[in-house]
Protein backbone atom coordinates (compact mmCIF):
# COMPACT_ATOMS: atom_id res chain seq x y z
CA UNK A 1 0.00 0.00 0.00
CA UNK A 2 2.64 2.19 1.19
CA UNK A 3 4.93 1.52 -2.19
CA UNK A 4 1.81 1.90 -4.47
CA UNK A 5 1.73 5.53 -3.00
CA UNK A 6 5.17 6.48 -3.13
CA UNK A 7 5.42 4.93 -6.69
CA UNK A 8 2.30 7.14 -7.63
CA UNK A 9 4.48 9.90 -5.97
CA UNK A 10 7.12 9.42 -8.02
CA UNK A 11 5.42 8.51 -11.44
CA UNK A 12 3.69 12.38 -11.15
CA UNK A 13 7.10 13.91 -9.55
CA UNK A 14 8.47 12.43 -13.15
CA UNK A 15 5.38 13.69 -15.16
CA UNK A 16 5.97 17.14 -13.64
CA UNK A 17 9.69 17.52 -14.49
CA UNK A 18 9.02 16.19 -18.24
CA UNK A 19 6.14 18.68 -18.70
CA UNK A 20 8.73 21.43 -16.90
CA UNK A 21 11.07 20.57 -20.21
CA UNK A 22 8.91 20.96 -22.49
CA UNK A 23 7.81 24.35 -21.01
CA UNK A 24 11.07 25.48 -20.95
CA UNK A 25 11.82 24.38 -24.62
CA UNK A 26 9.34 27.17 -25.72
CA UNK A 27 11.29 29.98 -24.08
CA UNK A 28 8.17 31.05 -21.94
CA UNK A 29 9.41 34.63 -20.86
CA UNK A 30 10.44 35.47 -24.33
CA UNK A 31 7.20 34.71 -25.58
CA UNK A 32 5.35 36.43 -22.85
CA UNK A 33 6.87 39.38 -24.08
CA UNK A 34 6.44 38.90 -27.87
CA UNK A 35 2.54 38.04 -27.34
CA UNK A 36 2.34 40.63 -24.94
CA UNK A 37 2.86 42.96 -27.74
CA UNK A 38 0.75 41.04 -30.18
CA UNK A 39 -1.98 41.48 -27.81
CA UNK A 40 -1.25 45.44 -27.38
CA UNK A 41 -1.48 45.79 -30.89
CA UNK A 42 -5.13 44.07 -31.04
CA UNK A 43 -6.18 46.63 -28.83
CA UNK A 44 -4.83 49.33 -30.73
CA UNK A 45 -6.29 48.48 -34.05
CA UNK A 46 -9.78 49.31 -32.96
CA UNK A 47 -11.25 51.48 -30.77
CA UNK A 48 -12.57 50.48 -27.20
CA UNK A 49 -11.92 46.63 -27.01
CA UNK A 50 -11.60 44.23 -29.68
CA UNK A 51 -13.82 41.29 -30.49
CA UNK A 52 -13.35 38.32 -28.20
CA UNK A 53 -12.76 35.76 -30.36
CA UNK A 54 -10.10 37.47 -32.31
CA UNK A 55 -8.83 38.43 -28.98
CA UNK A 56 -8.49 34.97 -27.77
CA UNK A 57 -7.44 32.82 -30.84
CA UNK A 58 -5.61 35.53 -32.34
CA UNK A 59 -3.19 35.10 -28.96
CA UNK A 60 -3.57 31.47 -29.21
CA UNK A 61 -2.40 30.98 -32.55
CA UNK A 62 0.78 33.79 -32.01
CA UNK A 63 1.55 32.17 -28.54
CA UNK A 64 1.82 28.39 -30.29
CA UNK A 65 3.74 29.70 -33.54
CA UNK A 66 6.20 31.53 -31.28
CA UNK A 67 6.54 28.67 -28.99
CA UNK A 68 6.92 26.13 -31.91
CA UNK A 69 9.76 28.59 -33.38
CA UNK A 70 11.54 28.65 -29.72
CA UNK A 71 11.68 24.78 -29.98
CA UNK A 72 12.89 24.71 -33.51
CA UNK A 73 15.42 27.03 -32.44
CA UNK A 74 16.87 24.79 -29.63
CA UNK A 75 16.68 21.87 -32.25
CA UNK A 76 19.00 23.31 -34.73
CA UNK A 77 20.78 25.12 -32.13
CA UNK A 78 22.21 22.13 -29.93
CA UNK A 79 25.57 22.27 -31.29
CA UNK A 80 25.65 26.11 -29.83
CA UNK A 81 23.59 25.53 -26.57
CA UNK A 82 25.97 22.87 -25.90
CA UNK A 83 29.33 24.78 -25.68
CA UNK A 84 27.45 28.01 -23.98
CA UNK A 85 27.34 28.14 -20.44
CA UNK A 86 23.94 30.48 -21.09
CA UNK A 87 22.27 27.44 -22.81
CA UNK A 88 24.03 24.27 -21.67
CA UNK A 89 21.22 23.58 -19.19
CA UNK A 90 18.08 23.63 -22.17
CA UNK A 91 16.31 20.13 -22.53
CA UNK A 92 18.35 18.93 -25.67
CA UNK A 93 21.61 20.57 -24.52
CA UNK A 94 20.91 18.86 -21.54
CA UNK A 95 20.08 15.34 -22.62
CA UNK A 96 16.76 16.03 -21.19
CA UNK A 97 14.67 15.86 -23.84
CA UNK A 98 15.74 13.81 -27.27
CA UNK A 99 15.67 15.59 -30.76
CA UNK A 100 12.88 13.48 -31.64
CA UNK A 101 10.47 14.22 -29.47
CA UNK A 102 11.48 18.06 -29.69
CA UNK A 103 10.21 17.95 -33.19
CA UNK A 104 6.87 16.22 -32.81
CA UNK A 105 6.10 18.75 -30.02
CA UNK A 106 7.48 21.99 -32.97
CA UNK A 107 5.32 20.50 -35.43
CA UNK A 108 2.02 19.89 -33.12
CA UNK A 109 2.82 23.74 -32.11
CA UNK A 110 3.20 25.24 -35.40
CA UNK A 111 0.40 22.85 -36.98
CA UNK A 112 -2.62 23.66 -34.63
CA UNK A 113 -1.36 27.86 -34.64
CA UNK A 114 -1.76 27.12 -38.29
CA UNK A 115 -5.07 25.76 -37.88
CA UNK A 116 -6.09 28.17 -34.88
CA UNK A 117 -5.39 31.28 -37.05
CA UNK A 118 -6.63 29.88 -40.36
CA UNK A 119 -9.71 28.23 -39.62
CA UNK A 120 -11.06 30.99 -37.11
CA UNK A 121 -8.94 34.02 -37.28
CA UNK A 122 -7.90 35.00 -40.79
CA UNK A 123 -5.60 33.62 -43.38
CA UNK A 124 -3.43 36.68 -43.88
CA UNK A 125 -2.43 36.39 -40.01
CA UNK A 126 -1.86 33.08 -40.78
CA UNK A 127 0.52 33.44 -43.26
CA UNK A 128 2.07 36.32 -41.57
CA UNK A 129 3.03 34.14 -38.86
CA UNK A 130 3.67 31.24 -40.86
CA UNK A 131 6.35 34.24 -42.08
CA UNK A 132 8.00 35.12 -38.93
CA UNK A 133 8.11 31.52 -37.55
CA UNK A 134 10.62 30.63 -40.69
CA UNK A 135 11.97 33.45 -40.42
CA UNK A 136 13.36 32.96 -36.86
CA UNK A 137 13.58 28.95 -36.71
CA UNK A 138 14.86 28.44 -40.72
CA UNK A 139 16.33 32.14 -41.94
CA UNK A 140 17.91 33.35 -38.43
CA UNK A 141 18.78 30.29 -36.76
CA UNK A 142 19.86 28.13 -39.19
CA UNK A 143 21.82 30.91 -42.03
CA UNK A 144 21.97 34.04 -40.55
CA UNK A 145 23.23 33.54 -37.21
CA UNK A 146 26.26 31.31 -38.29
CA UNK A 147 27.11 33.85 -41.41
CA UNK A 148 27.02 37.49 -40.48
CA UNK A 149 27.25 39.64 -37.20
CA UNK A 150 24.15 41.53 -38.76
CA UNK A 151 22.37 38.45 -38.18
CA UNK A 152 20.52 39.68 -35.26
CA UNK A 153 19.56 42.90 -37.36
CA UNK A 154 18.15 41.22 -40.43
CA UNK A 155 16.34 37.97 -38.31
CA UNK A 156 15.21 40.99 -35.63
CA UNK A 157 12.21 41.26 -38.24
CA UNK A 158 10.55 38.14 -37.25
CA UNK A 159 10.85 39.25 -33.75
CA UNK A 160 9.27 42.39 -34.42
CA UNK A 161 6.52 41.25 -36.15
CA UNK A 162 4.02 40.08 -33.33
CA UNK A 163 2.04 43.49 -33.37
CA UNK A 164 1.36 43.36 -36.76
CA UNK A 165 -0.11 40.17 -36.05
CA UNK A 166 -1.95 40.87 -33.26
CA UNK A 167 -3.32 43.81 -35.76
CA UNK A 168 -4.58 41.93 -38.70
CA UNK A 169 -5.80 39.34 -36.15
CA UNK A 170 -8.56 42.29 -35.41
CA UNK A 171 -8.77 43.74 -38.53
CA UNK A 172 -7.71 41.13 -41.43
CA UNK A 173 -6.11 44.32 -42.77
CA UNK A 174 -2.20 45.74 -42.44
CA UNK A 175 -2.23 48.89 -41.87
CA UNK A 176 1.05 51.86 -41.43
CA UNK A 177 0.52 52.42 -37.19
CA UNK A 178 0.95 48.55 -36.99
CA UNK A 179 3.81 48.93 -39.53
CA UNK A 180 5.17 51.38 -37.22
CA UNK A 181 4.83 49.41 -33.94
CA UNK A 182 6.86 46.72 -36.11
CA UNK A 183 9.31 49.18 -36.25
CA UNK A 184 9.81 50.14 -33.22
CA UNK A 185 10.58 46.49 -31.99
CA UNK A 186 13.07 45.91 -34.76
CA UNK A 187 15.08 49.12 -33.50
CA UNK A 188 14.93 47.98 -29.93
CA UNK A 189 16.48 44.59 -30.92
CA UNK A 190 20.09 45.35 -31.82
CA UNK A 191 20.81 47.26 -28.35
CA UNK A 192 18.36 44.58 -26.47
CA UNK A 193 20.78 41.85 -27.69
CA UNK A 194 24.47 43.37 -28.44
CA UNK A 195 24.30 43.98 -24.55
CA UNK A 196 23.60 40.52 -23.45
CA UNK A 197 26.29 39.72 -26.07
CA UNK A 198 28.70 41.86 -24.88
CA UNK A 199 28.96 40.43 -21.68
CA UNK A 200 28.50 36.39 -23.12
CA UNK A 201 31.05 37.03 -26.13
CA UNK A 202 33.15 34.46 -24.68
CA UNK A 203 30.65 31.85 -24.80
CA UNK A 204 29.80 33.11 -28.37
CA UNK A 205 33.12 32.82 -29.37
CA UNK A 206 33.56 29.56 -27.96
CA UNK A 207 30.62 28.15 -29.97
CA UNK A 208 32.40 30.14 -33.43
CA UNK A 209 29.31 31.94 -33.53
CA UNK A 210 30.13 35.56 -35.42
CA UNK A 211 28.62 37.97 -33.05
CA UNK A 212 29.21 41.26 -33.21
CA UNK A 213 31.38 41.60 -30.32
CA UNK A 214 33.10 38.48 -30.76
CA UNK A 215 34.22 39.63 -34.78
CA UNK A 216 34.50 43.35 -34.27
CA UNK A 217 35.00 43.61 -30.65
CA UNK A 218 33.87 45.22 -27.58
CA UNK A 219 34.22 49.04 -28.16
CA UNK A 220 32.62 48.81 -31.45
CA UNK A 221 29.43 46.86 -30.42
CA UNK A 222 29.37 49.43 -27.67
CA UNK A 223 29.23 52.31 -30.40
CA UNK A 224 26.37 50.22 -31.80
CA UNK A 225 24.11 49.88 -29.18
CA UNK A 226 24.29 53.70 -28.38
CA UNK A 227 23.57 54.45 -32.46
CA UNK A 228 20.45 52.25 -32.11
CA UNK A 229 19.68 53.20 -28.89
CA UNK A 230 19.70 57.06 -30.76
CA UNK A 231 17.75 55.93 -33.70
CA UNK A 232 14.98 54.00 -31.37
CA UNK A 233 14.17 57.52 -28.99
CA UNK A 234 14.10 58.90 -32.59
CA UNK A 235 11.49 56.07 -33.88
CA UNK A 236 9.53 56.12 -30.67
CA UNK A 237 8.49 59.56 -31.45
CA UNK A 238 6.42 58.74 -34.24
CA UNK A 239 3.31 57.56 -32.62
CA UNK A 240 3.25 60.77 -31.55
CA UNK A 241 3.72 62.91 -35.08
CA UNK A 242 1.99 60.44 -37.04
CA UNK A 243 -1.24 60.98 -34.70
CA UNK A 244 -1.42 57.24 -33.29
CA UNK A 245 -0.87 58.14 -29.88
CA UNK A 246 -1.12 61.17 -27.86
CA UNK A 247 1.14 63.24 -25.28
CA UNK A 248 0.35 60.93 -22.38
CA UNK A 249 2.49 57.93 -24.63
CA UNK A 250 4.86 60.77 -25.75
CA UNK A 251 5.55 61.26 -22.30
CA UNK A 252 6.33 57.90 -21.23
CA UNK A 253 7.89 57.45 -24.52
CA UNK A 254 10.90 60.37 -23.55
CA UNK A 255 11.07 59.35 -19.86
CA UNK A 256 11.78 55.53 -20.69
CA UNK A 257 13.83 56.57 -23.81
CA UNK A 258 16.20 58.91 -21.58
CA UNK A 259 16.41 56.10 -19.15
CA UNK A 260 17.72 53.91 -22.21
CA UNK A 261 19.62 56.71 -23.64
CA UNK A 262 21.47 56.79 -19.91
CA UNK A 263 22.53 53.18 -20.22
CA UNK A 264 23.99 53.33 -23.43
CA UNK A 265 26.42 56.30 -22.98
CA UNK A 266 27.20 54.84 -19.57
CA UNK A 267 27.92 51.53 -21.58
CA UNK A 268 30.56 52.90 -23.34
CA UNK A 269 32.74 53.55 -20.19
CA UNK A 270 31.00 51.12 -17.82
CA UNK A 271 31.87 51.00 -14.24
CA UNK A 272 32.00 46.88 -14.11
CA UNK A 273 31.66 43.88 -16.51
CA UNK A 274 28.30 43.40 -15.06
CA UNK A 275 26.92 46.65 -16.58
CA UNK A 276 26.00 45.60 -20.11
CA UNK A 277 23.55 43.24 -18.36
CA UNK A 278 21.76 45.83 -16.51
CA UNK A 279 21.33 47.40 -20.27
CA UNK A 280 20.19 44.24 -21.17
CA UNK A 281 17.74 44.29 -18.14
CA UNK A 282 16.37 47.79 -18.71
CA UNK A 283 15.69 46.54 -22.43
CA UNK A 284 13.08 44.64 -21.63
CA UNK A 285 11.48 46.84 -19.15
CA UNK A 286 11.65 49.54 -21.24
CA UNK A 287 9.51 47.56 -23.89
CA UNK A 288 7.24 46.08 -22.08
CA UNK A 289 6.43 49.74 -20.61
CA UNK A 290 6.68 51.50 -23.50
CA UNK A 291 3.57 49.48 -25.02
CA UNK A 292 2.10 49.90 -21.79
CA UNK A 293 2.03 53.31 -22.78
CA UNK A 294 1.12 52.60 -26.18
CA UNK A 295 -2.11 50.88 -24.72
CA UNK A 296 -2.75 53.40 -21.95
CA UNK A 297 -2.77 56.28 -24.11
CA UNK A 298 -5.38 54.99 -26.67
CA UNK A 299 -7.54 52.99 -24.26
CA UNK A 300 -8.01 55.32 -21.07
CA UNK A 301 -6.32 58.52 -21.96
CA UNK A 302 -7.70 59.63 -25.46
CA UNK A 303 -10.74 58.58 -24.67
CA UNK A 304 -11.30 60.60 -21.74
CA UNK A 305 -9.53 63.75 -23.27
CA UNK A 306 -11.47 63.06 -26.69
CA UNK A 307 -14.90 62.81 -25.16
CA UNK A 308 -14.57 59.26 -26.99
CA UNK A 309 -12.69 57.12 -29.00
CA UNK A 310 -11.85 59.30 -32.20
CA UNK A 311 -9.19 57.61 -34.54
CA UNK A 312 -7.38 59.68 -36.17
CA UNK A 313 -6.02 57.46 -39.45
CA UNK A 314 -3.06 58.37 -41.78
CA UNK A 315 -4.35 59.04 -45.15
C1 LIG B 1 16.56 38.44 -33.29
C2 LIG B 1 16.03 39.03 -32.24
C3 LIG B 1 16.40 38.70 -30.80
C4 LIG B 1 17.52 38.14 -30.30
C5 LIG B 1 18.77 37.67 -31.05
C6 LIG B 1 17.33 38.01 -28.86
C7 LIG B 1 18.23 37.43 -27.99
C8 LIG B 1 17.99 37.16 -26.67
C9 LIG B 1 18.83 36.34 -25.84
C10 LIG B 1 20.10 35.65 -26.29
C11 LIG B 1 18.26 36.30 -24.61
C12 LIG B 1 18.74 35.52 -23.40
C13 LIG B 1 17.91 34.27 -23.35
C14 LIG B 1 18.29 33.28 -22.32
O1 LIG B 1 19.24 33.48 -21.56
O2 LIG B 1 17.61 32.25 -22.29
C15 LIG B 1 17.06 37.09 -24.66
C16 LIG B 1 16.23 37.29 -23.60
C17 LIG B 1 15.02 37.91 -23.69
N1 LIG B 1 14.45 38.43 -24.83
FE1 LIG B 1 15.34 38.60 -26.63
N2 LIG B 1 16.11 38.51 -28.51
C18 LIG B 1 15.50 38.94 -29.67
C19 LIG B 1 14.25 39.46 -29.79
C20 LIG B 1 13.38 39.60 -28.75
C21 LIG B 1 12.03 40.07 -28.88
C22 LIG B 1 11.40 40.52 -30.19
C23 LIG B 1 11.49 40.05 -27.63
C24 LIG B 1 10.11 40.45 -27.21
C25 LIG B 1 9.35 41.27 -27.83
C26 LIG B 1 12.49 39.55 -26.72
C27 LIG B 1 12.31 39.39 -25.37
C28 LIG B 1 13.22 38.86 -24.51
C29 LIG B 1 12.97 38.64 -23.08
C30 LIG B 1 11.69 38.98 -22.33
C31 LIG B 1 14.11 38.04 -22.58
C32 LIG B 1 14.36 37.63 -21.12
C33 LIG B 1 14.08 36.17 -20.95
C34 LIG B 1 14.32 35.68 -19.53
O3 LIG B 1 14.51 36.47 -18.63
O4 LIG B 1 14.28 34.46 -19.38
N3 LIG B 1 13.63 39.30 -27.43
N4 LIG B 1 16.91 37.61 -25.94
C1 LIG C 1 5.84 33.45 -35.12
C2 LIG C 1 6.78 34.38 -34.51
C3 LIG C 1 6.38 35.76 -34.34
C4 LIG C 1 7.95 33.93 -34.10
C5 LIG C 1 8.73 34.65 -33.12
C6 LIG C 1 10.10 34.27 -33.16
C7 LIG C 1 10.75 34.35 -31.82
C8 LIG C 1 10.45 33.28 -30.81
C9 LIG C 1 11.61 35.36 -31.61
C10 LIG C 1 12.40 35.52 -30.39
C11 LIG C 1 13.76 36.01 -30.71
C12 LIG C 1 14.83 35.32 -29.90
C13 LIG C 1 14.54 34.66 -28.65
C14 LIG C 1 16.03 35.29 -30.37
C15 LIG C 1 17.15 34.62 -29.63
O1 LIG C 1 17.55 33.52 -30.33
P1 LIG C 1 19.03 33.04 -30.20
O2 LIG C 1 19.09 31.68 -30.80
O3 LIG C 1 19.99 34.04 -30.76
O4 LIG C 1 19.25 33.03 -28.63
P2 LIG C 1 19.69 31.87 -27.69
O5 LIG C 1 21.19 31.81 -27.79
O6 LIG C 1 19.25 32.26 -26.32
O7 LIG C 1 19.03 30.63 -28.20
Amino acid sequence: MLAAAAAKTHAGAAVTAVVRQYWALTKPRIVALLVFCAVIGMFLAVPGLPPWRALLLGTLGIWLASASAAALNQLIDQRIDRVMARTAHRPLASGALQPRQVIVFALILGAASMLVLALWVNVLTAVLTFAGLIGYAVVYTAFLKRATPQNIVIGGIAGAVPPVLGWTAVTGQLHPYALLLCLIIFVWTPPHFWALAIFRRDDYARACVPMLPVVYGVEYTRWHVLFYTVLLVLVTLLPYLTGMSGVFYLGGAAVLGGGFLYYAIRLMNPPDERFAMKVFGYSIVYLMALFAFLLLDHWLVAPALQGGFVYRRIG
